[in-house]
C-alpha cells in the first residue's frame, strides 16, 4: 500500500495541492481536518461551547466522542460541508484535536478508510497533522506544505471574501497565529515537520507547478522502491 502524508499550517494550501495530487496520480484523498471539523460541529449541536471551562470541555469532548463512537460514519455522514471552514469551527476544531478521546476516534476513522480504500487505489492521500503516524510503515513519502503567516492570512481572506465570514486582513491574520499556536504547542500529535519530509514551500511556484512537481517526486520513489 502506498500512503502519501501531507501536512501543512493552516491555509498553506495542502489541501488544494492533496486533492490536485490526488487527482493526477488517480489516488484517494483522505481529508483528516475534515474529521476533526466534523466532530467539532457535532460538539456545537449539542452544546454550547464557548463558555465553557476547560474542564468541562474536555468533558464534554470525551462524552462525544463516547455517544457516537459506534455509529461514527453515519454520524459524520450527517454533517453539511458549508458548515466546516467557517472561523468559529475552525477555531473549535483546533481546540478539540488536543484532546485524545478525539484524537482516537477521529485516528479510528482514518484507518478504517484506509483498510476501506487500499485494494481501489494505487496510492491514498492522507492530509493532516499525524498523518505519517497514522500511516505507520505503510508511508512512501511525507510531504511539508508551508507558506508565510502573511501569505496564508491573505489567502484566506481571499476564500472568504464572497461567503457571509468575510473578515478584515488583521483579524484573519489574527486567527491564522492562533491556530497555528494551538496546532503548535499541543501535547499530542503537534505540528512538525518530519525529518524525513520533503518540505514545499507553496509562495514560490503555482498550484500547478507544484502538484507537476510532487507528481513527479512520487514517482520516482514509487520507481526507486521498485528497484
Ligand atoms: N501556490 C499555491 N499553492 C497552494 N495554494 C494556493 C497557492 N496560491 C494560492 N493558494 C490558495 O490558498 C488557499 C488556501 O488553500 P487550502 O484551503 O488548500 O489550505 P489548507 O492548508 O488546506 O488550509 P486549512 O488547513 O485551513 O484547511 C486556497 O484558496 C488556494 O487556492
Ligand atoms: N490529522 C489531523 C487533522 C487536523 N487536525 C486539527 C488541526 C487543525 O487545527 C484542525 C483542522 O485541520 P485542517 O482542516 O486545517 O487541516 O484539525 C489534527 O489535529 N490532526
Amino acid at each position: 500500500m502506498n500512503i502519501i502524508a501531507i501536512d501543512g499550517p493552516a491555509a498553506s494550501g495542502k489541501g488544494t495541492i492533496t486533492s490536485a495530487l490526488a487527482k493526477k496520480l488517480d489516488g484517494y484523498h483522505i481529508n483528516s481536518g475534515s474529521i476533526y471539523r466534523k466532530l467539532a460541529v457535532l460538539l456545537c449541536e449539542k452544546v454550547e461551547v464557548e463558555h465553557l471551562s476547560d474542564i468541562a470541555f474536555e468533558a464534554e469532548c470525551n462524552n462525544l466522542a463516547a455517544e457516537v463512537t459506534h455509529d461514527i460514519v453515519h454520524h459524520l455522514s450527517e454533517v453539511s460541508d458549508a458548515l466546516l471552514y467557517t472561523p468559529n469551527i475552525s477555531s473549535i476544531t483546533s481546540k478539540i484535536a488536543a484532546y485524545s478521546s478525539i484524537r482516537k476516534l477521529a485516528t479510528q476513522v482514518q484507518l478504517d478508510m484506509i483498510a476501506m480504500y487500499k485494494h481501489r487505489y494505487k496510492f491514498l492521500l492522507l492530509e493532516g497533522r499525524d498523518a505519517a503516524l497514522v500511516a505507520g510503515n505503510s508511508c512512501l513519502c511525507k510531504i511539508f506544505i508551508t507558506a508565510s503567516i502573511s501569505e496564508r492570512a491573505k489567502r484566506r481572506v481571499k476564500q472568504l471574501k464572497n461567503s457571509k465570514f468575510s473578515s478584515i486582513h488583521e483579524s484573519i491574520l489574527r486567527q491564522v497565529k492562533d491556530r497555528d499556536t494551538g496546532d503548535v504547542m499541543r501535547i499530542l500529535d503537534p505540528l512538525s515537520v518530519s525529518e524525513d519530509a520533503i518540505v514545499v514551500d507553496s509562495e514560490v511556484a503555482s498550484i500547478e507547478e507544484i502538484v507537476e512537481f510532487l507528481a513527479a517526486f512520487v514517482l520516482l520513489k514509487i520507481s526507486a522502491f521498485c528497484l
